[in-house]
């Protein structure tokens, strides 16, 4: 049985169940705004933190003293009153969940500091956002928008799915239709742009140009995405005709900069999304080439969304972001660093049992919805893909026309698996994606984020699970600690539970037809039954079996997830220190050419046992010859705590902490190994297609 029974575990994950207009229903309900913080306190120099203290001592001091510390514009007087009754609300409605955030309905509900009327949005764009579903601000939106409104460059951070796009794409409408530049619009054939965002992959482009053109067209703005592998003549063009935003990767606008095609002399705002992903992905030189090509940059407003902030992010701001700039941090230096709305497994797997086992997973805990599975190379995810029925794969080695049709069809539902490099784990918005599948823990913590954080966005939840070779836990342990992330252990979906539930649906669908096939039936049922030994409830199981596909259930290792593998627990009344001494015990009563099958010795914690995984024909066989000895061995239902390594030590033959090369770990193609060697580049140079 898994540590984590199946049926339970989707039990477990009821309350958090969302159908489609209930997800719509609950990005409604989600709406927060860090508790009387404009600004969050990470983020505050330390003057500004000090003015923060005196105000919760103090409710009533004045607005101006806050504007004063945190902006040099001063805001128009309909601004302070907005500002200043919101804050009030606040303060009245006051409601805070466990991680400090404020809550509020999404409803359409004025008392709600977040609504729509209490921000500086034009009643057009309340209208699109409505047609939406949003009424209200996430805190990300709801604590910049009057920043960027009133002109300030920003550096923001928020989690995952909690709405940075929409944090600047709001603001900077209202700003060249209703604000600043209201006066400067342009609506000319042969128009500059007015708006450059840059981001790191070619579908995160299309999806915020999604945005800006749905939103924009309110206010009869355009907008062109310009990214590589695709059409260069018709987004040449469309850029001639003239357009207000412009949406890209750093690699295609680079091009059209240096070709003169793309002229920044009109340019209000500059928006960099993911630009930590920009560094990883060796975009610096194109980003910064791209950025130095504003004139006057006293005249260009620059955003800066990044999920961390590195050296060259850091560097960047400096850089190319104003002194006065505002920095919300609404991640700061809280420990738990992805979702928090997403429920974290670690499953350990073999490599060679991964197509076996994800099915599984995914039949326990995709409920129906959308999965993502991501792999660390381009090889393993079309592979993976060819052996899990009814898949996609997507990464860099795929034509850029062919990544947007899977993109589509994955986004309208026509399947339901994706398995993809990183090319998808950054900022992808995917309705109804239920879970994600990670192969194995990746090289760098941001990875397990950005992929975890495809699912349970906007307030909604998900289920992330990633897998490991046993050998390799010290890299979940890892990923826990630079996450803040506190993995649920769960064992593969046994077989027979999977079998259990697909019997249920089927015992649900079978009372479901109509009673007009019986009289068609009938008479092979009974025929059936007369020449049969067994009851008719066991014959009606067998029924049932079939229909679900099951011919025969087969035996799966809780300790690497192998089919026709069990995990045993030898005991021997004394302390076990080394892989050896297991085998040296086996070797008693086993004949020491069968030992060969024996995998992934790991003592357990109490240091008096060890588990290992053998072929499930051979379990009575140690069990039996066991009895003759000092030594117990029984199949174990439960995983007991296990030593953990802190280093990676014994190659690819899966030796792990025990280095028993024979003996040990790994198991079945590949061996392990695989993975660690080869994860994806980091840093400048190359394409980055190539890598992903
Ligand atoms: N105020 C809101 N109310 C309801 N839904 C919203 C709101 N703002 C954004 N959303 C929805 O939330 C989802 C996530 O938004 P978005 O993709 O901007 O998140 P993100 O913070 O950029 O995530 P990531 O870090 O993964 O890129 C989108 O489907 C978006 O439409």
């Amino acid at each position: 049985m898994p540590s984590l029974p199946i049926v339970s575990a989707a039990a477990a994950a009821e309350p958090m169940a969302v159908d489609d207009s209930a997800s719509k229903k609950s990005k409604r309900k989600l709406k927060a705004v860090a508790a009387g913080a404009e600004v969050a306190p990470a983020s505050l120099s330390k003057k500004e933190k000090k003015e923060k203290k005196r105000k919760v001592k103090e409710p009533s001091s004045s607005d101006e003293e806050e504007k004063s510390s945190t902006s040099s514009d001063e805001p128009a007087p309909a601004a302070k009153k907005a500002k200043k009754d919101r804050k009030n609300k606040k303060a009245e409605s006051g409601e805070v969940n466990d991680d400090g955030e404020l809550t509020a309905s999404g409803d359409e509900n004025p008392t709600d500091p977040n609504a729509l009327t209490n921000f500086r949005i034009s009643e057009p764009l309340r209208q699109s956002l409505k047609s939406k579903g949003i009424k209200a601000l996430f805190p990300i939106q709801a604590t910049t928008f009057d920043l960027v409104l009133d002109g300030h460059d920003l550096v923001g951070r928020a989690r995952t799915g909690q709405g940075k796009t929409l944090a600047f794409v709001l603001p900077l409408l209202e700003s060249l239709v209703n604000g600043a530049h209201k006066a400067s619009r342009r609506t000319d054939y042969g128009r500059l742009p007015s708006v450059l965002v840059l981001l790191p992959t070619r579908e995160l482009a299309k999806q915020v140009n999604t945005d800006f053109a749905f939103y924009g067209a309110t206010f009869g703005l355009t907008s062109c995405c310009v990214y590589g592998g695709s059409d260069y003549r018709s987004q040449e063009i469309a850029i001639r005709k003239g357009v207000d935003i412009v949406v890209g990767t750093p690699g295609r606008v680079k091009d059209f900069v240096e070709k003169g095609t793309l002229n920044f002399k009109s340019l209000k705002f500059r928006v960099l999304d993911e630009a930590d992903e920009m560094l990883n992905m060796g975009f610096v030189d194109d980003v910064e080439l791209i950025l130095g090509k504003v004139e006057d940059v006293t005249k260009v407003q620059t955003l800066l969304f990044s999920a961390t902030i590195p050296d060259w992010v850091k560097k960047l701001s400096m850089k190319f972001l104003k002194a006065g700039k505002k920095t919300v941090d609404l991640v700061g230096d809280e420990k738990l660093k992805a979702s928090a709305s997403v429920r974290h497994l670690a499953l350990p797997c073999n490599r060679a049992a991964r197509a076996q086992v994800i099915p599984d997973i995914i039949r326990c805990y995709s409920r129906g919805g959308r999965t993502i599975i991501f792999t660390e190379t381009k090889e393993s995810a079309s592979e993976l893909s060819s052996l899990i029925s009814g898949s996609r794969a997507l990464h860099g080695d795929v034509v850029q026309a062919q990544r947007e049709v899977i993109l589509a069809g994955f986004r309208s539902g026509k399947f339901l698996v994706l398995v993809a490099t990183n090319v998808a784990a950054r900022g992808l918005d995917i309705n109804d994606v239920q879970l994600i599948i990670q192969c194995e823990p990746p090289r760098d913590v941001e990875a397990y984020i950005h992929r975890s954080g495809r699912t349970g966005r906007a307030g909604n939840t998900g289920v992330a699970v990633m897998l490991f070779e046993p050998r390799y836990k010290f890299s979940v342990n890892r990923i826990e600690r630079e996450s803040g992330v506190k993995f649920e252990h769960i064992s593969a979906p046994q077989p027979t539970d999977v079998a259990q539930s697909a019997g249920n649906e089927a015992a649900e669908a079978i009372a479901s037809v109509s009673d007009s096939v019986i009289p068609v039936f009938r008479q092979q049922a009974e025929q059936l039954l007369n020449s049969s030994s067994l009851s008719a409830a066991d014959l009606l199981a067998k029924a049932l079996a079939k229909a679900v596909g099951y011919t025969d259930i087969k035996k799966r290792s809780l300790l690497s997830s192998m089919e026709n593998h069990t995990t045993l627990l030898l005991q021997t009344g004394q302390p076990v220190y080394a892989a050896g001494y297991v085998i040296f015990t086996l070797k008693r009563f086993m004949p020491e050419d069968r030992l060969a099958d024996v995998k992934g010795i790991t003592l357990t914690a109490d240091g008096v046992g060890a588990v290992f995984d053998v072929p499930s024909a051979e379990v009575e066989d140690y069990i039996q010859g066991a009895k003759n000895t000092m030594a117990t061995i029984e199949e174990v239902t439960q995983l007991p705590p296990l030593q953990e390594n802190d280093q990676p030590r014994g190659g690819n033959n899966g030796g792990g902490r025990f280095g028993n090369r024979r003996f040990s770990g790994g198991g079945g193609r590949g061996g392990g190994g695989r993975g660690f060697g080869r994860g994806r580049g980091r840093g400048g140079g190359g394409n980055r297609f190539n890598r992903r």
